[in-house]
């Protein structure tokens, strides 16, 4: 098998400098088609700055990010998107006075083909394609566990649940690289498990995941392997079993804050 074939996202050298703070130090790392790879390290680690260049909306002060074999070096968020790079932000983004439905249907609208003529004169063509979209933004509902809750208004529903509903809008726009912001974060331990398993269903269904995440239960139970920031700097990466028995990890964990939350 070839590795490079393999390699879904290259970053090189990345480094991202704010004033006299650098972020972000020469970050060099790989995630391969099909894994799950958790990134993780204390609070002010340089772990969001590092999801914001990968996700477009920060450009990187020097090195490079290779997505599917093509430079997307400084490339803004929308062409990211386009690209098959899809994220969620640790403060939520919902449309609060949305349906889950309709949130999920404003993303899939990316993926359209009729366009805006069609769209106003309503034609057959375009009436048939938001047939599609409904039934597309259903099956991701269904995917994440919520179609139930399809018409029920986005501030409507529990924290867990808007949590998903981020993640199905982000599915919506079919990625190939999906970046999770803290998916774990202020869910209690059974909605920590349900994300766990549907981490695992968007694996099988061929999306890549990265996530950012403190539950360090989450963390172990999903990812292949981890990426241990600290002050910007890379200082470990594997499988959780050695990374989290790595005493450089531990040190820095037990210095600032509980490895397990
Ligand atoms: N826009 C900015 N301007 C200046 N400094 C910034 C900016 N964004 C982040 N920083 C600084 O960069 C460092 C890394 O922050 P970052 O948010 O990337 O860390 P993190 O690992 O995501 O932390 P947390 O786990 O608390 O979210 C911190 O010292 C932070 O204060």
């Amino acid at each position: 098998m070839n590795a490079t074939a393999q390699e879904i996202l290259s970053v090189s050298n990345l480094t991202r400098i704010f004033g006299g703070l650098t972020a972000v130090r020469d970050v060099t790392m790989t995630v391969q088609a099909g894994e799950v790879v958790g990134l993780i390290g204390p609070n002010g680690a340089g772990k969001t700055t590092l999801f914001n260049m990968l996700g477009g909306s920060l450009p990187p002060s020097s090195g490079s990010i290779r997505f599917d074999g093509t430079d997307c070096t400084g490339a803004p968020s929308h062409v990211m998107g386009q690209r098959g790079v899809s994220r969620t932000f640790q403060i939520t983004s919902l449309f609060p006075s949305l349906t889950a439905l309709d949130n999920v249907r404003s993303a899939t609208y990316r993926t359209t083909r009729a366009g805006w003529g069609a769209s106003i004169l309503r034609s057959a063509a375009y009436r048939l394609e938001e047939a599609e979209l409904r039934r597309k933004a259903l099956e991701i509902l269904s995917f994440c566990d919520l179609d139930h809750r399809a018409d029920t208004l986005a501030d409507g529903m529990s924290y867990g649940e808007q949590r998903r509903l981020e993640i199905a809008i982000a599915l919506a726009a079919e990625p190939r690289l999906l970046l999770l912001d803290e998916p774990a974060a202020g869910m209690n331990p059974e909605e920590g498990q349900r994300l766990v398993e549907m981490i695992r269903r968007i694996r099988a269904r061929g999306v890549t995941v990265l996530l950012v995440e403190h539950h360090m239960r989450v963390v172990a139970s999903v990812c292949d392997r981890l990426v241990v920031l600290d002050h910007g700097v890379k200082i470990a990466e594997g499988p959780p079993a050695q990374v989290l028995n790595d005493a450089e990890v531990i040190r820095v964990y037990l210095g600032r804050e509980p490895v397990d939350a």
